[in-house]
């Protein structure tokens, strides 16, 4: 039996969501927080009794799936896989076939928003690995539909493996200081498991720019446009702090609400979108500026600040904003602290900026105040790995053997 898992990051976006859809420069980057996917493939001679399934074990819902590998191959008529080494886009057929095997399964109504997680893992395991007989279990730190990039982390960890098990992609080196057997991927092959991730992200959100399964791909922090990514080397830790409003939102309705939005007034919304560019650049340039005083550090914290908030304010023009957000934003203000609206908005996550200075007491302080209001509060190292994976039998759960 041939194992073998693969993990990719979540991400915070500095500047820019929505308006990267519609072309703007966007800054992103990874955190330390992980969706792992394991892979058991079983024997091929299940096939032959007829007994073979696929399945797909969700850890964070709670809920497990099994799909025969026949009515998987009579529904998507897959025998075989078309070829991994070439990402291809889900037809409106196939998407269909694929609804219509997920209607045979009872999703309780509270978490039919799994329904796109499902439709893109059967996409992408159907692509990849034809009907072959396996066995997928997924775990996630990252908070689902908040702005952090789960869909994007999902769909970079699922690629990953199951481009691993079919030998597409290749392990070039263990990571120092980490004990755990994950390992690096080459760039070749981490641009394929991107433009796979892409095709998954394409069924999850509607129309994506790509930048989420970019920055859970390559890591670090990016600079996002019109699908080329630059990467930005930044020379002073960058602090945030999260709060998770717990307020559920999807970004596929939140993505085509901005896009409506732009077709009643095209030039009103050009001009946004131009203004978010502007600020994206300013943001990239001053997180790559070397800071070595105090003095500069501030300065370079203020103009972050001042470019947080104005892309917060055309954020609110887009329409994305909500008065869980806006309470996120008083409550941190009071500390003069400020703070933005990460991913699509609606609720999710917002992003405070912690200045170098600012005293342990007064951050605990501000969490404190946050979370009487029910939100939940993390820090989180930015700018980390992209995908690792791994290639025996270790699996992210609890450090089992799969
Ligand atoms: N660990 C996971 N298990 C199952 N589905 C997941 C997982 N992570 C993400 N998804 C899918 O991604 C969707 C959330 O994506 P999205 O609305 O883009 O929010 P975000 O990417 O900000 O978390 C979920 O509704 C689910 O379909
Ligand atoms: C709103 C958007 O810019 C980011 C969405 O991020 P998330 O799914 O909310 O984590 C959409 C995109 O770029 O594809
Ligand atoms: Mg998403």
């Amino acid at each position: 039996m041939e194992v073998c898992a693969a993990r990719a990051p979540g991400k915070i976006i500095l500047a820019g969501e929505h308006a990267v859809v519609h072309g703007s420069a966007a800054v992103a980057a990874a955190i330390d927080l992980y969706t792992c996917c394991s892979l058991r493939l079983m024997p091929l001679a299940d096939n032959e009794a007829g007994a073979a399934m696929v399945e797909l074990d969700l850890k964070d819902p709670g809920l497990a799936f099994s799909w025969p590998c026949r009515r998987l191959r009579e529904v998507l008529l897959t025998e075989e896989a078309a070829g991994a080494r070439e990402a291809r886009p889900c037809s409106p057929d196939r998407l269909a076939s694929i609804t219509r095997l997920l209607e045979e399964h009872e999703i309780p109504e509270a978490k039919i928003w799994l329904s796109a997680g499902l439709s893109a893992f059967l996409f992408l395991y159907t692509s990849i690995l034809g009907c072959r007989p396996g066995k997928v279990t997924v775990s996630s730190d990252l908070p689902m539909g908040s702005g952090l990039g789960s869909s994007a982390a999902f769909c970079v960890s699922m690629s990953g493996v199951l481009l691993t098990a079919a030998g597409v992609v290749t392990a070039v080196g263990g990571i120092s200081g980490e004990g755990m057997g994950w390992e690096l991927v080459g760039k070749d092959d981490l641009e394929l498991v991107n433009r796979w991730a892409f095709q998954g992200e394409k069924i999850i959100h509607g129309k994506p720019s790509g930048i989420d399964n970019a920055v859970s791909t390559f890591g670090s922090m990016i600079k996002f446009k019109k699908g080329e990514l630059t990467n930005l080397k930044s020379s002073n830790p960058v602090k945030m702090l999260i709060t998770d409003t717990r307020v559920g939102r999807n970004t596929k309705a939140l993505v085509a609400g901005v896009s409506e939005r732009a077709s009643r007034h095209s030039d009103a919304m050009a001009s946004v979108f131009k203004a978010v560019n502007s600020i994206s650049e300013e943001v990239s340039s001053i997180v790559e500026l070397a800071a070595n005083d105090e003095i500069a550090i501030t300065s370079k914290e203020e103009k972050l600040a001042e470019l947080m908030e104005m892309n917060q304010g055309l954020l609110q023009c887009m329409g994305v904003s909500h008065s869980s957000i806006e309470t996120v934003l008083r409550t941190t203000l009071k500390f003069n602290l400020v703070s933005k609206l990460t991913g699509a908005g609606g609720g999710g996550c917002v992003l405070t900026l912690i200045p170098t200075m600012l005293s342990n007491l007064v951050l605990e302080k501000v969490i404190a105040e946050l979370e009487s209001h029910s939100f939940r509060c993390f820090k989180v190292e930015v700018g980390g790995q992209g995908l690792q994976v791994c290639q025996g039998g270790f699996s992210c759960f609890n450090g089992d053997v799969v």
